[in-house]
């Protein structure tokens, strides 16, 4: 397999944000793998500090640590392995979201999802062990990113910063990468990457076990590592400082995209996506629109605005660019709200309606159409290069993945009809944006590309979509 370890023919993970492991399970069997998606990141499996705050639950209490055991509202170890059993025997992988930069903040509240209890005065976390000496001294709070030092050493927003210069620390970090990876996961998202000096991450990576074989890995398979390094350009650490130990998720891409795709810089200059446009290198490149903490800013493409949503998405699934990544959401109207849940806390489990979206509160994006039949186009064009771009200057782009898949956008509010060169062998094509083939018809648009590899395409500019897709494989 390639670097993510997943298969061959899969290229791209869905973050299953606050997912039980036996929803995660169910999803992999009835939906994931069916529709050929690679992997799925979970939320932190680490027992984590409980917070009420405006009468509920806040999402990021997930990334306050109050010890290594896994027990979090997703589930206990036991329905962890039931999960990357069941995803990776139908060749989903399973990524674990860990949180190995700090542990809490000081909190009003003092019991973990697991039961334990801490002394957070005197950095004290008994279920751990760790106690003041395993951490960063002297004590001080990260005012300034432009010190390097500072954001490495001292307090992230007031949370417990970890000294991973000692052994004692690497060990313990290790241990619980090793339990996860002993359970079966493919890799890791590590969070707050930035956060930590990269020497000290390179020991706690050398620390890690090869991937477990009884999950169908090759002997010798070293965990995926892919770092949030939360960069715009602007702060004294960098990406490149990480990009030697592993991915870098790359922030600029959903940045960059937005201003895109709502329409205010032409697409015509995504011809030159990717270094050109200062992004990490391809092959270091975590690439995605948003996550679980930058759909809560003001300013991103989410949910909420689907129409470019859509089609930025669409636009890194088409690309080349980076391992791609999908946010699945819950519905959510304030900053901090968190997950469903019942009236005793439990999280709630999606439902699955007729017409394959969910319910109970959960945005399943990963669901809609125009995202996961773009993940079967990835899947298919993986390997292949750009060729036949056109642009007509503005807003109006094509190109095509040499001889496996072709891509129109329009983002112009009038139509695009042009006679294009899709690239594509002779035959009937069906736009699996605008619907999906149903044996010898489309239930959307059509598109016949003559012997040449010419077609006429009509993409008007105010349909539900401002893009068309067709690929060579069964799904168009
Ligand atoms: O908004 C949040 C949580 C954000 C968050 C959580 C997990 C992430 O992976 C992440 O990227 C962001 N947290 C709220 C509430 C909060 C939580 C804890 C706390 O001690 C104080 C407040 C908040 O307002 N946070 C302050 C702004 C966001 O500052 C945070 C960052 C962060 C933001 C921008 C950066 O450039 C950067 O390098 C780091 O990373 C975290 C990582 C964590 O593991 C846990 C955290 O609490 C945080 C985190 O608070």
């Amino acid at each position: 397999y390639d670097r993510t370890n997943m298969l061959p023919d899969r290229t791209t993970i869905v973050h299953l944000f606050e997912w039980k492991w036996k929803d995660i399970a169910d999803e992999c069997e009835r939906f994931l793998a069916p529709k050929g998606y690679g992997g799925v990141q979970i939320s932190p499996p680490s027992e984590n500090l409980i917070i009420h705050k405006d009468g509920g639950r806040p999402w990021y209490e997930r990334y306050q640590v109050m010890s290594y055991k896994l027990i979090t509202r997703s589930g206990n170890a036991e329905d962890f392995l039931n999960m990357t059993k069941r995803c990776n025997q139908v060749g989903v992988r399973i990524y674990a979201d860990v949180v190995i930069n700090h542990m809490t903040g000081d909190n009003p509240e003092n019991i973990g999802t697991g039961g334990s209890t801490a002394d957070f005065k005197n950095y004290s976390y008994p279920a751990v062990p760790y106690t003041i000496e395993h951490f960063h001294y002297p004590f001080c709070s990260i005012h300034d990113y432009n010190n390097a030092a500072e954001v490495r050493s001292c307090n992230l927003v007031g949370l417990k910063d970890l000294n991973h210069g000692l052994s004692y620390v690497q060990t313990k970090i290790a241990n619980y990468l090793n339990e996860l990876i002993s359970l079966g996961v493919a890799g890791f998202r590590v969070d707050a990457a930035k956060h930590m000096w990269p020497n000290d991450l390179k020991e706690i990576y050398s620390k890690l076990n090869d991937l477990n074989t009884d999950f169908g890995f090759k002997p010798k398979t070293r965990p995926y590592i892919y770092q949030e390094v939360i960069y715009y350009g602007q702060e004294a650490v960098t990406p490149s400082e990480y990009t030697h130990l592993g991915d870098v998720t790359e922030f600029k891409v959903g940045a960059e995209l937005k201003n895109v795709f709502r329409g205010r810089n032409a697409l015509k200059w995504l011809v030159s996506w990717g270094e050109q446009w200062s992004l990490s290198p391809s092959d270091t490149a975590l690439a995605f629109i948003d996550n679980h903490d930058t759909q809560r800013d003001h300013d991103v493409l989410t949910y909420k605005e689907s129409r470019p949503y859509k089609a930025a998405i669409a636009f890194i699934l088409a690309h080349p660019y980076g391992v791609t990544r999908i946010m699945s959401s819950y519905f959510f109207d304030n900053k901090v709200q968190g997950p469903p849940m019942d009236s005793k806390e439990n999280l709630l489990s999606p439902t699955i309606n007729e017409d394959d979206t969910c319910g109970n509160g959960w945005v399943c994006e990963h669901r809609w159409r125009q995202i996961y039949q773009m993940v079967a186009f990835r899947n298919v064009v993986k390997g292949t290069s750009i060729k036949n771009w056109w642009d007509n200057g503005n807003k109006q782009i094509a190109f095509s993945r040499n001889g496996k898949g072709f891509i129109v956008f329009n983002a112009e509010g009038r139509d695009l009809v042009q006679k294009l060169q899709t690239g594509l062998p002779h035959g009937d094509y069906c736009d699996v944006i605008s619907g999906k083939r149903n044996g010898d018809t489309c239930t959307g648009m059509k598109v016949s590309v003559d012997e040449k590899g010419y077609a006429d395409i009509h993409l008007p500019g105010n349909v539900e979509d401002m893009h068309l897709a067709i690929h060579v494989g069964k799904e168009s």
